[in-house]
């Protein structure tokens, strides 16, 4: 057999963009000249091989009930081979076997091997510091902590729109928040609702959900960046820019690391709790349960031009800082003047609804976009921004959580797997995933030898950030992989962090919209939720829906794991690339070919579900009712390379479907399509295209 197996550029295979979504991101020259060892799959056309049949993950479904649970197919110059049950899948990706597939290929605009797309020795790294860095006892809290403020805001927002009485895109609400989940939990903290910060983030999180990359037009501008104008001219269209705006996002996460190491806040002068993030005074740190005052939280405020900047210290006192020095710092860091109070006057959420065309163009840029940015970002806070301390659970409920352990161990991949896979469980002089103490830190031009410990990120007032109060990008920070990491060689760590909202927004966003329109178009099922959450909030003698309760409310935990088996919110796994020539049943699987888990198929695999097609939330139910986790339900894909979000995900799903459920009745527009002639379109994930319900609010 002949062989054409390219060299990795970079340790990794370039992602060619012609297929690169989340679904079918692969590229690869490699000749599998056609000889019986390869599986068998749709001959395809010269040049473009199967391109023009597919037409979206149900075009993988007939493929695999055309060639068997094995095929291969050729899509441009790239070869795939999807694995579609669950036995191959654990048999060939998971496990031993799994570590010949743990590499992956360059994706569209990256700019560095990060969690996402690096492969080898450094992939191993990254993703073994991010796992420790969030192996901590109190990792369901502090992740409970992002989501529920998130909540908050997101509900006041609903119900705010559901008061119209219009059918309502619910997703435009939930895409910041679902954002914001993110940043949060990094930071240990919630931006405020009215700050730079969360501002930007909603420019860079809306471009990045407008991105399609089945388009030709941003194919073509991902690998030519410099057409983007004159193509964006000639059509008269709108050409999301991606690379400016993951350098939108890098910038905004470089500026969150340097704080973080230097315990730098900016505030504004006039207006305290509008600082991008709220640290406690001396008086309400020693308030705290935690800390009895003794943590000595550096605030260094940064004046406007002018004034002189005062830096609180334990250990140094009360010193001023040249207002060049912190011009500069604002200046380097993007951070600008707080938003102004929002003007009352400009036109409601609703109003844009319609307006706000999620075509693969449109883009959300400084230049073309401000006006649109400003108006929805106004839209989207509150009149008044609401006090901070109102968006956070107290630390005592904290603690009443339970600590889930086995799930923490879970989330983690299993440590065997691990050590398998040469993470050492014990590194020299390290327990495995106990807690790091930030003893050490890198000398940054910034602020020299300040030891991380001297501050922490809040939720608004003290909580349980973790047990030893380190956010987890402070304890991203101090592990020893990223020792000695400066702006000068920060991109396998940034591309890490940009990686997180990479894959951790839109995949929620659109998760959550599979769930809430399935639920919408069934009724009774609906009910069936609503009656098991009110039942389980009255034995609470609560209103509010935790984390916590999951176990208690089997019902919707089924609903929840139902839209997501139908939805396929990534209809396959990211590409497993092989590192060696491997064997696969009685196919040969040449080193440099792309192993997909064909998770659309296996989640409608007939073997598996009767009637795969029907939303049955019931089929998740045991005998008595109990939740039961289908065996071939692999929405956060397989084996190493498995989600490192899968938990963070499952608490947004459940605790924003819950709490939404609890709110409103979720109707279907009069005249509206059935779930199963829904229409769905490739973006970074499996989106439905066009999801609108009514929000009727609840007694
Ligand atoms: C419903 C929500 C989500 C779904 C369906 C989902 C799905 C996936 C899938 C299928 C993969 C590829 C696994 C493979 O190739 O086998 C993946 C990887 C990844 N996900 Fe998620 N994800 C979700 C949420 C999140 C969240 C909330 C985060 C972070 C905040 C996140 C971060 C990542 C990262 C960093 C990777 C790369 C892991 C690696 O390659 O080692 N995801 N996810």
């Amino acid at each position: 057999m002949t062989k054409n197996r390219p060299k990795k550029s970079n340790q990794s295979v370039e992602m060619d963009l012609e297929s690169s979504t989340f679904s079918s991101m692969a590229s690869i020259s490699t000749d599998f000249s056609s000889t019986s060892s390869l599986p068998p799959g749709p001959s395809g056309l010269p040049v473009v091989g199967s391109v023009l049949e597919y037409k979206g993950p149900h075009t993988t479904l007939k493929w695999t009930e055309q060639y068997g649970p094995i095929y291969y197919v050729r899509m441009g110059n790239k070869s795939l081979v999807y694995l579609n049950t669950i036995e191959l899948v654990e048999k060939y990706m998971e496990g031993r076997n799994g570590e010949q597939f743990l590499d992956r290929p360059m994706g569209p605009a990256a700019f560095g091997e990060g969690l996402l797309f690096g492969s080898g020795d450094k992939w191993k790294s990254n993703k073994r510091a991010f796992m420790k860095a969030m192996h901590t006892k109190t990792l369901l809290e502090d992740m409970e902590g992002a989501v529920q403020t998130e909540l908050d805001i997101a509900l006041d927002e609903l119900h705010r729109r559901a008061a119209k009485g219009r059918p309502i895109k619910i997703g435009h609400t939930l895409l910041p928040a679902c954002a914001n989940v993110v940043s949060g939990f990094l930071l240990g903290g919630s931006l405020p609702l009215v700050c730079p910060e969360r501002e930007s983030l909603h420019k860079i999180i809306k471009n990045l959900e407008g991105v399609n990359l089945n388009s030709k037009l941003i194919q073509l501008t991902i690998k030519h960046p410099k057409m983007r104008e004159p193509l964006k001219r000639l059509l008269f269209k709108d050409i999301v820019d991606v690379h400016g705006t993951s350098r939108r996002l890098q910038r905004l996460i470089r500026q969150w690391i340097r704080q973080t190491r230097t315990g730098v806040i900016y505030t504004s002068p006039n207006n305290p709790t509008q600082c991008p993030f709220h640290f406690p005074s001396a008086t309400e740190t020693s308030s705290s349960p935690e800390n009895n005052g003794t943590n000595g939280n550096k605030v260094l405020s940064l004046s406007m031009p002018g004034q002189k900047t005062t830096v609180p210290d334990e250990t140094l006192g009360n010193v001023s800082v040249d207002k060049d020095q912190s011009q500069e710092a604002m200046e380097e860091t993007g951070v600008r003047t707080p938003t102004p109070e929002p003007d009352p006057t400009v036109k409601n959420r609703e109003d844009v609804d319609d307006s706000v065309d999620s075509s693969d163009s449109q883009q959300v840029d400084d230049k073309s976009s401000d006006e649109l940015d400003s108006d929805e970002d106004r839209i989207t806070s509150p009149t008044t921004p609401r006090p901070l301390t109102r968006h956070f659970i107290s630390t005592e409920s904290l603690l009443t959580v339970p600590k889930d352990d086995a799930r923490v161990e879970d989330i983690m991949q299993n440590e065997a797997q691990l050590t398998s896979l040469g993470f050492s469980s014990v590194a020299p002089g390290e327990q495995p995933f106990e807690p790091v103490e930030p003893t050490s830190l890198v000398d940054t031009p910034d602020c020299p030898k300040t030891p991380i410990t001297e501050f922490q990120w809040q939720f608004g007032r003290p909580m349980s950030i973790n047990e030893s109060h380190h956010s987890i990008l402070q304890r991203i920070l101090a592990q020893p992989e990223f020792a000695g990491v400066t702006e000068d060689n920060d991109q396998e760590l940034l591309q890490s962090l940009v990686d997180m909202f990479f894959g951790g927004v839109t995949t929620v966003l659109s998760g959550l919209e599979f769930v809430l329109m399935y639920l919408s178009k069934y009724t009774t099922m609906q009910m069936l939720a609503q009656q098991e959450i009110s039942r389980v909030l009255a034995e609470h003698g609560d209103v509010k829906i935790t984390w916590s309760m999951r176990e208690k409310m089997p019902y919707l935990r089924a609903c929840i794991v139902e839209g997501l088996r139908l939805g396929s919110v990534t209809p396959s796994s990211l590409p497993h690339v092989a590192s060696v020539d491997a064997e696969i049943e009685e196919f040969i699987i040449p080193k440099n070919t792309f192993v997909v888990a064909g998770i659309y198929s296996m989640h409608r695999d007939p073997k598996e579900y009767i009637d795969a097609n029907d939303f049955r939330p019931q089929r998740h139910l045991d005998e008595d009712g109990k939740f039961t986790s289908p065996r071939s339900f692999r929405p956060f894909g397989v084996g190493a390379r498995r989600c490192v979000g899968e938990t963070l995900a499952e608490m947004e799903l459940f605790i924003f479907t819950a709490s939404i459920l609890r709110d409103f009745n979720l109707v279907s527009p009069p005249g509206s399509k059935k779930a199963s002639q829904m229409e769905t379109h490739m973006r970074i994930v499996h989106r439905l295209k066009d999801f609108k319900c009514l929000l009727q609010k609840r007694k």
